[in-house]
């Protein structure tokens, strides 16, 4: 089972440019999480932070027990091998075939021999619907492969925490739909922790058992699914609806100048639609239990909304 990711009072800055502050959050163990916020918000710097390719000015980010913003580089160089990260280009070396990408991290990180590398790549390509494009360059593949590839690389080394970096930018709804099946799939075969950061509103609705958002250098909130998507703070309405109307302006910076002038927004919130089911064949996820115990002890704290969606779909009646 993947690990807990604990976050607390976590800030960053660029100079005097401050990209978000006060974030705190935990992403259950196992889970399908995701972060969400309109572009310009720091949803990659969040995840470049969890990884320690930036460094937070303040605030902790513990793991297996462990704060990564303070720890000794060979503590941090061990927890790094829990992350497997999939980058939003996929970041993959152009002059490499596909399968020399997949096995990067293998022969970089391991003393694997060949034939292990090529079974474990071999698996991984498979895992992701990749097979028979180990031979192409990166150039020679659509986007959609690219992600996956990138995926399979981020795989290879079993990752208990998995992070990727807008999975769906630069593919159609269609890509972008077999992606969210196939994060979901992953889950149920790896029980991994899977964190997704994204603007892509169908992604959220769809995939995760959790769900938070970015917003003006803050975290609106971070919990059950049901809790944001139905949710009637301005902000979250529009962004999940997708429309102009509302506190969200053309780019993050002016919204900080702008703040929020107009009050009376429109709260109307698209219909929550079921979360995706891992395909025929596969096992259950066995985060669902673990949530739906972890959920029990929320309801109480649930508004009314979420806590009729959350009932009605364990089957249970209002
Ligand atoms: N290394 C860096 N140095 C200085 N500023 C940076 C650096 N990395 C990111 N930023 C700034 O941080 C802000 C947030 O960037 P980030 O890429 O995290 O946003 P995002 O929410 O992921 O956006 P998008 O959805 O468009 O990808 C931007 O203003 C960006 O210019």
């Amino acid at each position: 089972m993947g690990v807990q990711i604990e976050v607390e009072g976590l800030a960053k800055s660029f100079g005097r440019q401050t990209i978000w502050q006060d974030v705190s959050l935990t992403v259950p163990a196992g889970e399908l999480s995701v972060l969400l916020g309109p572009s310009g918000t720091g949803k990659s710097v969040f995840l470049k932070c969890l990884v320690g390719l930036l460094r937070p000015e303040r605030g902790r980010i513990i793991v297996n027990g462990v704060d990564l913003c303070r720890c000794t580089e060979a503590e941090r160089y061990r927890l790094r091998k829990l992350f497997g990260v999939l980058f939003q280009d996929g970041a993959l070396f152009g002059s490499m075939t596909v399968y020399d990408n997949i096995a990067f991290p293998l022969r970089e990180h391991t003393r694997k021999t060949e034939a292990e590398i090529r079974r474990i790549v071999a698996d991984k390509t498979e895992l992701v619907g990749l097979a028979g494009a180990e031979h192409k360059l990166p150039g020679e593949i659509s986007g959609g492969m690219r992600k996956r590839a990138g995926l399979a690389r981020a795989l290879v080394l079993d990752p208990e925490i998995i992070l990727c970096d807008e999975p769906d930018s630069g593919l159609d709804p269609v890509r972008t739909a077999y992606l969210s099946q196939l994060l979901v799939d992953l889950n149920a075969q790896v029980d991994a922790t899977i964190l997704i950061v994204t603007h892509n509103i169908s992604v959220a609705r769809t995939v995760p058992d959790n769900l938070g958002m970015l917003y003006r250098r803050r975290l609106v909130g971070f919990g059950p699914r049901e809790i944001l998507l139905t949710s009637e703070e301005p902000v979250v309405a529009q962004f999940l609806g997708g429309h102009r109307h509302g506190p969200i302006g053309m780019s993050e910076e002016r919204d900080a100048v702008l703040g929020h002038a107009e009050t009376a927004w429109p709260t109307t919130l698209p219909d929550l639609v079921p979360q995706l089911e891992p395909s025929p064949g596969l096992p259950v996820r066995q985060a669902i239990g673990r949530r739906q115990e972890r959920v029990r002890t929320l309801l109480p704290t649930l508004s009314e909304a979420a806590r009729h969606h959350v009932l009605s779909h364990w089957g249970v009646p209002r």
